[in-house]
């Protein structure tokens, strides 16, 4: 195994010039090496990626949210992979729940933006994850097994791919699946990855937990095997709980 726990924040909307005081935190923690044995990333809104590349070291990664399927053209409002990737990304969130259901992204979509992201060197962090009316009616695998399979592009190599399950449920909710579920949830992921990659590939992609992950209730996720980690929205806000998450990260 050995998948090295990796701690992602996703700041959604969310971010002036002002909070760039939180990456100082950060780039602090580091520089003190007080940030638990995972990797740091942050995801801040694009109007703060160059911003957030200079304030953080470079072994803290830098994500976008979004790209854009095309390399470039007349798509008013959106950016490319190469220019997020110029502007200081090296990762991209893609297929995040609020794109799937603000945006309409399709499963099609999200490859389509993925392969954009991979042709660019951005390593991609597909979302997947189903609604609370999905776990209801029983269909949570059938869900994920459908955006897992459309999601991710054929051409991908393990390094460059990182799966999140986020249940739409728990984002922002305070409530979490309990670690049993995770632990099957992720297990039942990366069997699907092992079916259409190889056991190989799939034994070295990280899955990621997402959903109202705290500092109070991280360690128990990643506790678990199948969880590589988290990505973590409102907790990433703030550069103390953001750090007691990564402390709180197991040495893998
Ligand atoms: O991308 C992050 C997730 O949507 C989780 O958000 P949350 O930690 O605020 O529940």
């Amino acid at each position: 195994m050995g998948r090295r726990l990796l701690i992602a924040g996703n700041w959604k909307m969310n971010g002036l010039r002002a909070e760039l005081a939180e990456l100082d935190a950060i780039a602090a923690a580091v520089a003190s090496q007080d940030t638990g044995p995972g990797e740091l990333l942050v995801a801040p809104p694009a109007t703060l990626l160059a911003a957030a590349r200079e304030h953080l070291p470079s072994d803290v990664s830098v994500a976008a949210q979004t790209c854009h399927h095309n390399t470039r053209g007349p798509h008013t409002g959106d950016l490319s992979a190469h220019m997020l990737q110029e502007a200081g990304a090296d990762s991209v969130i893609l297929g995040h729940s609020e794109r799937r259901t603000d945006h309409r992204e399709s499963d099609e979509d999200v490859c389509a933006r993925a392969q954009a992201a991979l042709a660019a060197g951005l390593r991609t962090i597909v979302c997947v994850g189903e609604s609370e009316a999905e776990r209801r009616a029983n269909e949570t695998l059938t869900i994920l097994g459908r955006q897992l399979d459309g999601s991710v592009p054929g051409e991908v190599t393990a390094e460059k791919l990182v799966i999140a399950y986020e249940p739409i449920w728990a984002i922002g909710t305070g409530l979490t699946p309990t670690p049993h579920d995770i632990a099957e949830l992720h297990a039942f992921l990366r069997n699907r990855l092992a079916l259409r990659f190889g056991h190989a590939f799939a034994s070295c992609v990280r899955i990621l937990y997402g959903g109202s992950v705290k500092p109070s209730n991280a360690a128990e996720f990643f506790a678990l095997d199948d969880v590589d980690g988290a990505l973590i929205g409102g907790a990433s806000l703030k550069a103390t709980d953001f750090l007691a998450i990564a402390r709180s990260a197991p040495e893998r």
